[in-house]
C-alpha cells in the first residue's frame, strides 16, 4: 500500500493487479562489491539470508554498476533517487547514487514489513537537496544517545541533512569555538559521524563566532583551525552561524569576506566536502532593512556555492511562495530554510506534538534546503520531524493529517491511539513573544464551543465527558508504558497534567448534570474538581522549572479554559439556586503586560509565588525609542524589587523605570548596574500598595538589547 510509504514515493505502478510474490526467505544477491556499503548493510540487515544458489534475487545497485545496467534508464535522474522493482523471482534496487540506492532500501524495508509484495515499480526522489534537522535551539542540549537515535531515524525517513548547532554547547558557541572539543566529546562527536555515515546523513557542524569575533588574522585562522580539526574527526560539511548577536559581528562585508576566505581556503581544498551554509544575522523578513543593504551585501559578495538560511517572514513563521518570491532575489540564491518548528525554546512549558501544517505546496524549486528546528525533547520532537522528512522529500502529495498519523504509529506502535488522543490536546503553543500559534483539540472544538455556548447543551456535556476519560485513560496508558521510555521520560510532566486535566473535566462536567440533583453528588464533585485546579497548579509550579517559561501546560489553547469557563458558570449557578459563596474563580493571571517595543508586545507576564516574571527572548531586541514595557496589576500590590537583565553592560542609563498606584502620578525608580555586569537591579519604596511598572527608553535613539531577565518581587 503505496499511502504507507514514508516519505510518499513519487512514482508507485503495480505490474500486474493484486498479484504479490512472498518476501523472499533467502536470495542470491547480485552487487557492485563496494559500490554502495550502507545499502548493502541495511539490506543485510533487513534480509539476512543471504545463499548463492537460490532462484530468487535481489539486485542492487547504483547508475553505472554493471549489476544494474539493465534498469538503467529506469533510474530517476534526480540526486538521491532510486528505482525499485518487483518481479515474481527477483527485486531490483538501483539508485542515481549510493545514497538513492539506501533509500531504495529503506523503502522495500517498510514494504517487508506490510507483508507479501506486490509486483510493482516505484520511481522516487526527493523534491528538495537537502533535508532534515538543525539542532539550534536553546535550552539542553541533546544527549549522545539521543543524537545516535536520531540519526537512525534520519536514515529511516530519508533526512540527509543533521545540523550540529546547539546554542548552549560553549565549543560551538563563544566562549571556545576557537578550542578543539575535550577529549570525550571529540570521541562522541565522531561516533556521531560514523552513525550519520551508515545512515547516509550529513552531519554538518556548524560554529557561531559572531557574539565575540575579531575581524583579524587570528581570529580567521583560529576558525579555519578549528573546521580543520572537525575535519580530522570526520566532518565533511560546514556551518558558520552569526544569528542573535549584535555589535561588530554583524558587518556583512566582514562576515562575506571570511565565509568566501573559508569557502575558498578550506571547502574548495578538501574536495570531499559539501557546500558551506551559513545563517544570516538578519534571517527573518521581519527583521531586514533592505535599504540597509545587509541581505543585498551576502547576495552580492558572497561565492554562489555558499548556501544562506532563512526562517522566513518572522523568526517563527510557515514557508510560501511570496516568502521565497522575497528573499531569493535579494540574497541572488535559493533560500535554504531554517524552519522554527517544533522548536519550543520559547515556550518551554508546552509540548509541541500537533500535524506540521501550514507550508505551501509547489515551492520545492524554490528552496535549496529545508532543516527543522526542533525541541529540546529528542524523542518528543520525531512526532514533527517525521512529517517534515515526509513533506520535504514529496511536497506536493504531503497530507498533514495523515501524516501526524503515521508519525504517531511509527513513534509508539503498540500505544498509536493512547498517543494520538493526548497528543490531540498538547500542540498549541500558548501566547507567546512570537504569536506563533498551532490548532489544538480539534475533533473536539465544535463541542467544546456549543458547551461554551450552552453549558447544559447535553449532547455536548456528553461527548466532552468521553473525551476527558479517554484523555485521562491514555495518560495512564502512556505513563506506565515502556514501548519507549525516553520518550515517555521526555513527557511524564505533560502527561501527568494531561492526566489531572482529564479527571476535572469529568468532574466538571458531573457538577453540570448534578446542577438540578441532590446536593452531595454537587459539592462531591465541586470539592473534587477545586483539588484538581491545586494540584493542577502545583504540577505547573513544582515540574519542569526552567528560568525562561517554567511549568507545564496542556490543553490550554481551548480545552482548559472551556472547562474553567463551565466550572465558573456551573459554580455561580449554583450559587445562586441554592444562597451558597463557593468559589468561581477557576485560575486567573492578574498580571497584564503592555508594550510598545515590537518583540515584546505579546510576552507573557506570569506571578510564581512571590514573582512576577515577563517570560525571556532568545533573540536581540530592538528597542524603539521612547518605547515602553509596562505591567500592569488587577489590585494594587507592594513591589518590593525589580531584577533585570538586557545582556549589556553599562546601558542601565539608556532606561527609566517608573511605577505609579492609578496610572496618572508616576514616581521615577533609579536603576543600578555594577560595572562590566549586564544584571540590573531597583529597589521599590513599598510605602504606596501600586498597579502599575513600566520601563522606558529614554535615551532618544533605538537600542538594542537583550531581554534575558524581568523579575518583581511582590510583598508577602
Ligand atoms: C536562526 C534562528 O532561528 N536562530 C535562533 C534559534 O536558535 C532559536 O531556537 C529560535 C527559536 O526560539 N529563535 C530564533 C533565534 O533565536
Amino acid at each position: 500500500d503505496a499511502s504507507l510509504l514514508q516519505p510518499k514515493v513519487q512514482e508507485f505502478e503495480l505490474s500486474q493487479n493484486e498479484k504479490t510474490v512472498a518476501v523472499p526467505s533467502s536470495y542470491q544477491l547480485v552487487l557492485t562489491e563496494g559500490s554502495c556499503p550502507h545499502a548493502a548493510e541495511a539490506l543485510k540487515q533487513l534480509l539476512p539470508n543471504k545463499q548463492e544458489k537460490t532462484e530468487f534475487k535481489i539486485i542492487l545497485g547504483k547508475k553505472g554498476d554493471k549489476a544494474v545496467k539493465k534498469y538503467a534508464k529506469k533510474i530517476p535522474s534526480h540526486k538521491e533517487g532510486y528505482y525499485i522493482e518487483v518481479d515474481d523471482h527477483c527485486i531490483v534496487i538501483a539508485g542515481a547514487d549510493a545514497r538513492g540506492a539506501f533509500y531504495g532500501v529503506q523503502t522495500l524495508a517498510q514494504m517487508v514489513r506490510q507483508g507479501d509484495l506486490s509486483l510493482c515499480t516505484i520511481e522516487d526522489y526527493p523534491d528538495i537537496a537537502f533535508r532534515g534537522v538543525v539542532e539550534g535551539f536553546y535550552g539542553t542540549p541533546w544527549s549522545h544517545e539521543a543524537r545516535m537515535r536520531q540519526l537512525a531515524f534520519y536514515g529511516r525517513n530519508k533526512m540527509n541533512t543533521y545540523i550540529y548547532g546547539p546554542k548552549d554547547d560553549p565549543y560551538h558557541s563563544s566562549p571556545n569555538w576557537r578550542k578543539p572539543y575535550p577529549e570525550k566529546e571529540a570521541a562522541q562527536i565522531h561516533a556521531l559521524i560514523e552513525q550519520a555515515a551508515r545512515n547516509e546523513v550529513n552531519f554538518v557542524w556548524a560554529i557561531h563566532p559572531g557574539k565575540d569575533i575579531k575581524w583579524t588574522e587570528a581570529d580567521r585562522d583560529a576558525l579555519i583551525q578549528k573546521f580543520e580539526a572537525m575535519y580530522q574527526l570526520g566532518v565533511r560539511s560546514f556551518a558558520v552561524f552569526f544569528d542573535d548577536i549584535s555589535g561588530d559581528g554583524t558587518d556583512p562585508v566582514r562576515q562575506a569576506e571570511l565565509l568566501n576566505y573559508i569557502d575558498t581556503h578550506f571547502i574548495q581544498q578538501k574536495h570531499d566536502v559539501t557546500p558551506l551554509v551559513m545563517c544570516p544575522t538578519e534571517y527573518n523578513k521581519s527583521w531586514s532593512d533592505v535599504k540597509g543593504g545587509y541581505l543585498t551585501t551576502l547576495g552580492k559578495m558572497l561565492n554562489p556555492s555558499i548556501q544562506i538560511m532563512w526562517t522566513g517572514d518572522r523568526v517563527i513563521a510557515c514557508i510560501d511562495k511570496p516568502t521565497l518570491d522575497w528573499i531569493n532575489p535579494l540574497i541572488q540564491r535559493k533560500a535554504y530554510i531554517w524552519w522554527n518548528f517544533p522548536v519550543n525554546d520559547y515556550v518551554r512549558d508546552h509540548l509541541l506534538l500537533g500535524p506540521v501544517y501550514g507550508n505551501a505546496k509547489g515551492i520545492q524549486d524554490e528552496m535549496s534546503g529545508f532543516v527543522s528546528n526542533p525541541m529540546e525533547h529528542a524523542e518528543s520532537s520525531k512526532i514533527s520531524l517525521y512529517s517534515v522528512a515526509d513533506y520535504t522529500w514529496n511536497l506536493d502529495t504531503y497530507d498533514s493529517i495523515q501524516s501526524w498519523k503515521h508519525a504517531i504509529q511509527d513513534l509508539l506502535p503498540q500505544k498509536a491511539a493512547y498517543l494520538e488522543t493526548f497528543a490531540t490536546h498538547c500542540s498549541d503553543l500558548g501566547t507567546n513573544g512570537h504569536g506563533f500559534r498551532r490548532d489544538e483539540s480539534v475533533p473536539l472544538q465544535p463541542m467544546l464551543k456549543v458547551l461554551a455556548q450552552d453549558m447544559n447543551a447535553s449532547e455536548a456535556v456528553d461527548s466532552v465527558l468521553r473525551e476527558c476519560m479517554r484523555l485521562e485513560t491514555a495518560c495512564d496508558v502512556l505513563l506506565a508504558d515502556n514501548e519507549n521510555p525516553a520518550l515517555i521520560h521526555e513527557m511524564r510532566p505533560w502527561l501527568k497534567q494531561g492526566k489531572l486535566l482529564g479527571e476535572y473535566g469529568q468532574c466538571v462536567l458531573q457538577m453540570v448534570k448534578a446542577l438540578n440533583g441532590k446536593d452531595a453528588a454537587f459539592m462531591t464533585y465541586y470539592d473534587r474538581a477545586r483539588a484538581l485546579q491545586t494540584l493542577m497548579y502545583e504540577l505547573d509550579m513544582t515540574e519542569n522549572q526552567n528560568p525562561y517559561q517554567p511549568g507545564v501546560k496542556v490543553g490550554s489553547l481551548i480545552l482548559l479554559p472551556t472547562l474553567n469557563q463551565v466550572y465558573t458558570q456551573v459554580t455561580s449557578t449554583y450559587n445562586a439556586q441554592h444562597k451558597t459563596h463557593l468559589e468561581t474563580k477557576a485560575e486567573y493571571n492578574p498580571y497584564t503586560l503592555t508594550s510598545d517595543v515590537p518583540q515584546l508586545k505579546t510576552q507573557v507576564v506570569r506571578a510564581r509565588h512571590q514573582y512576577v516574571n515577563v517570560s525571556p527572548s532568545n533573540e536581540v531586541i530592538k528597542w524603539p525609542a521612547g518605547a515602553m514595557l509596562q505591567i500592569a496589576v488587577d489590585q494594587p500590590v507592594r513591589f518590593e524589587a525589580l531584577t533585570m537583565d538586557l545582556g549589556t553592560p553599562r546601558v542601565a542609563s539608556q532606561f527609566t523605570l517608573e511605577v505609579s498606584s492609578e496610572g496618572q502620578e508616576w514616581k521615577s525608580v533609579s536603576l543600578s548596574q555594577a560595572a562590566e555586569k549586564t544584571e540590573i537591579t531597583a529597589s521599590i519604596p513599598t510605602d504606596t500598595s501600586l498597579k502599575f511598572i513600566r520601563l522606558t527608553n529614554k535615551s532618544g535613539q533605538e537600542t538594542q538589547v537583550y531581554f534575558k531577565k524581568f523579575t518583581l518581587k511582590v510583598q508577602k
